[in-house]
Order: C-alpha cells, then sequence, then structure tokens
C-alpha cells in the first residue's frame, strides 16, 4: 500500500497550486556547540482540500513544522509557501479564555476582523451550530467537556475564515468515544467546507481514520521517510480491520524508524 518518495511527497498535483508547500525546509534551533536540528530538508504539500496526517516519533519536529507554516517561527533553510491561505491553528489545549462566554470566544477570531457586534454574536452562533453547539454560547468554558471545549476551538477556527487548518494533536487528550465522534465532525466540516487540513498525530491508527495521505517523518531531525496514500473509503471506522491493516503496516515502518535512530544514538 505504502508508496516510495515520489510527488506525493513533493506534493504536487498536477494543476493545482497546493494550500501548502514547504520546499527543503530545515530548522535549527540555537547556535554553536548547542544548535539542534530539528528538521532537514523537509518537502511536502497539501493540496486544496486534501486531509494529509502527519505522524512521528516524540521529538521529530512536528509541532516545530507546524508552527513554522503557521509563520510563528522562521525556518532556518528552505521555503515555505501559503501565502494564498487563510491558515488557523488548533492544539491539544483548545486555550478559551475562561472568563469569557464560549461565544465571546468565537467572536474574538471575529472581532480581529473588525466585524460588528450584532453580526458577531449571529456568525459566532452559525459557527455553533456547525460544531453542533448550538444552544451553548452562554456558557463558560470550564462549563463544558473536554470535547466540547475542542468543538469551541473548533469553530473559533473556522470563524478565522480558515481555508487551511493546522492541527497539533488537537484530540490527543480525549477519550476514545469522544475523539471518534470528533472525527466524524471534523471529516463532515473538511469536507462541507472543502478545508485543507495539515494534522499532527501520534496515533497511527487515527492518521488512517482521518487521512487522505499519512506522512511519516523520521526521528529528529525530521526527515519524510514515506508517504503512505489512504485509498480507504470513507467514512473509515478507527476499530475496522482496513484500518486496523494499514495502522499496522505504517506502524512497522515507524518502529523500523525509531530502532534505527535508536542505535544511531548508541555509544559506540
Ligand atoms: N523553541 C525551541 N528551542 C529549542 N529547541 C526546541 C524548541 N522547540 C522545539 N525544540 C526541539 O526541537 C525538537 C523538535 O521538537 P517538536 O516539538 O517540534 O517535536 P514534536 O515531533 O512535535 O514532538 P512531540 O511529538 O513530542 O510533541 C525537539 O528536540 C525539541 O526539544
Amino acid at each position: 500500500m505504502s508508496a516510495p518518495l515520489t510527488e506525493q511527497a513533493t506534493g504536487r498535483i498536477e494543476g493545482q497550486r497546493p494550500a501548502i508547500r514547504l520546499e527543503a525546509v530545515s530548522k535549527i534551533y540555537g547556535q554553536g556547540r548547542t544548535a539542534l536540528l530539528a528538521l532537514d530538508q523537509v518537502s511536502l504539500s497539501v493540496a486544496p482540500g486534501e486531509f494529509v496526517c502527519l505522524l512521528g516519533a516524540s521529538g521529530c519536529g512536528k509541532s516545530t513544522l507546524l508552527s513554522l507554516v503557521a509563520g510563528l517561527d522562521r525556518a532556518t533553510a528552505g521555503h515555505i509557501d501559503a501565502d494564498d491561505s487563510r491558515v488557523a491553528l488548533m492544539f491539544q489545549e483548545p486555550a478559551l479564555f475562561p472568563w469569557l462566554t464560549v461565544s465571546a470566544n468565537v467572536e474574538m477570531a471575529l472581532r480581529a476582523k473588525g466585524v460588528g457586534k450584532q453580526e458577531r454574536r449571529d456568525r459566532a452562533a452559525e459557527f455553533l451550530d456547525i460544531v453542533h453547539l448550538g444552544g451553548f454560547g452562554k456558557k463558560r468554558p470550564h462549563e463544558l467537556s473536554g470535547g466540547m471545549r475542542q468543538r469551541v476551538a473548533l469553530a473559533r477556527a473556522l470563524a478565522q475564515d480558515a481555508d487551511v487548518l493546522l492541527m497539533d494533536e488537537p484530540f490527543g487528550a480525549l477519550d476514545a468515544m469522544t475523539r471518534d465522534l470528533l472525527h466524524d465532525e471534523l471529516e463532515r466540516i473538511w469536507r462541507e467546507r472543502s478545508l485543507s487540513v495539515l494534522f499532527v498525530t501520534h496515533n497511527v491508527r487515527e492518521a488512517v481514520r482521518l487521512g487522505d495521505r499519512v506522512v511519516l517523518l523520521s526521528s529528529r531531525p525530521g526527515r519524510v521517510v514515506e508517504d503512505f496514500p489512504v485509498e480507504l473509503q470513507r467514512p473509515r471506522r478507527t476499530d475496522s480491520g482496513e484500518v486496523a491493516e494499514l495502522a499496522g503496516e505504517i506502524t512497522g515502518r515507524l518502529r523500523q524508524e525509531v530502532l534505527r535512530h535508536a542505535r544511531q544514538e548508541e555509544p559506540a
């Protein structure tokens, strides 16, 4: 099922300008003897409307890559092109303002765009409806479950009028049942709004459940090792045999990569 490093990994889909494109991107933190190479010549693209999952061992630079794409930090070398895209970020922690209502949290994204008060309220209500939280606008974040808070974060990301979602383990802290529900929600919203998604996860089955492609990064420094197209029919079930089969193949490859890295790190 897996594809070697081909056009898929460098991501060009003929005739379409990618929503995100990284070309030979490297990132070094620090300088001199303490310099740390976090990403090494990563080339990767996400086509418009594509859902790409990024998988790799802890510390391989997944979050670094997202922060570079979001423009929160600068690459040391290489080129990132996401200029034509409106990008929103979502983290494992929903990072809501606890003193604001759910609606006001979503409205923040609209306020930043200069949208007037009444229109802000109406549009926040629409976005909350989209994530199935209609009627919860007046609650405070602490009155909601973890899954509901992540829905609010998703509504806020949508309110930014984003066409690209960068998601850093957004469901990592949730129980399996809630995660499952949010997979369904996210898939529905991704389709309805033709979003492009770059989704970081440690969870191989989650990556296969959601992704059009699963891109595997090597242990630090992060490099693209392999690009797995996921050609299973949607909607998929995390516990289905076919998801398990491809997840098993990817896990095997990930394990090889982690072992190779561990051997390199062993003292001679
Ligand atoms: N601001 C920083 N300054 C120095 N080193 C950093 C900084 N941010 C990340 N690193 C280092 O860069 C490497 C990659 O970190 P990053 O958080 O991107 O990895 P990750 O794959 O997202 O990890 P995890 O899966 O554990 O979240 C790690 O060794 C980390 O310690």
